[in-house]
């Protein structure tokens, strides 16, 4: 039977969200380990067009595009991703469905088309997307992103660990940004510091002048900064601000929210795996519903 196989991975914000959407730097970093894997059948009937959530709305965006609306295909979709976690599922999904009814019709896709496609879709996800969700979602390295500006890839070897907290809670993404906005010319200021944080990250990471572990504790202070900058934005909630507590009592040189907020995962830096695993069980104890832990 004619099949179709798009995939993805997830990513994770290290610092810049929000403010990013607003033409600000952003930091990200691609979790390959944790994917998402889309297979496109021929079917009797084709029953997503009308649906309005982004998975549908990624592959009616493929279609379309293809002149091949008409098309009777089902799908099924494998995920490890956590949706609203801030670990950017609606992007991966967006390429994981697109690439899968590209591979269907044995269509090519470069990455810049492939882009464009997810942007129209995660625009019904939420309605401003920056494009560094899906940009982090296709790329194999860390990167610095400004919008509407591009990108480059980013070396992290920091030889330290990224504790990866769920706190269980949906995050919303849409509602945040709208949080933000409505906040009118009161979120400048915090925008504009969580831009200089960013700047100040990215200018730690190509000094050579430093031991790894003073980075990481230099970045850490700046990650902890840019979580009550998040608050001020009124996008953490209580759940992440213990999260990112006990992360710090507990070792961790820095934590913060990842993501759009509300919800979602607090990312915690950690110099080795002793600390590592202290934050873990500490978290664990205060609700964490999953935890993963990446090397950078
Ligand atoms: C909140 C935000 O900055 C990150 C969402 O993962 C939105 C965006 O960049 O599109």
């Amino acid at each position: 039977m004619k099949k179709g196989i798009g995939k993805s991975h997830s990513k994770i914000i290290l610092i810049g969200e929000h403010s990013v959407v607003y033409g600000y730097p952003a930091i990200a970093i691609p979790l390959k380990k944790i994917g998402i894997e889309c297979i496109v059948e021929e079917a009797k009937s084709s029953y997503f067009h009308n649906k309005t959530d982004t998975l549908s709305v990624a592959l009616f965006t493929a279609l379309k595009y293809l002149k091949k609306e008409n098309a009777k295909i089902k799908y099924k979709v494998t995920s490890q991703i956590p949706p609203k976690r801030g670990m950017g599922s609606s992007a991966a999904v967006s390429i994981a469905a697109i690439r899968a009814v590209f591979d269907y019709f044995e269509e090519n896709l470069d990455d810049e088309l492939l882009e464009k496609l997810v942007h129209a879709a995660e625009i019904v996800a939420h309605k401003t997307p920056s494009g560094l969700d899906a940009k982090t979602c296709l790329s194999d390295k860390a990167i610095k992103f400004i919008k509407n500006k591009g990108f480059s890839y980013i070396d992290l070897n920091l030889g330290a660990y990224l504790v990866i907290a769920d706190t269980g809670i949906y995050g919303n993404t849409g509602e945040a940004i709208q949080n933000v906005k409505n906040l009118g010319s009161k979120a400048d200021i915090s925008l504009k510091k969580l831009g200089k944080l960013t700047d100040e990250i990215i200018k730690i990471l190509t000094e050579n002048i430093e031991s790894k572990e003073e980075k990481v504790d230099k970045i850490g202070k700046i990650m902890t900064k840019a979580n009550t900058e998040l608050g001020n934005l009124n996008i953490t909630i209580e759940k992440t601000d213990l999260f990112v507590k006990t992360a710090i009592e507990n070792g961790a040189s820095g934590a913060k929210i990842s993501g759009g907020g509300l919800g979602g995962c607090v990312i915690a830096l950690a110099k080795n795996l002793k600390i590592v695993e202290k934050i873990k069980d500490e978290l664990l104890k205060c609700g964490a519903e999953n935890i993963w832990v990446e090397k950078i």
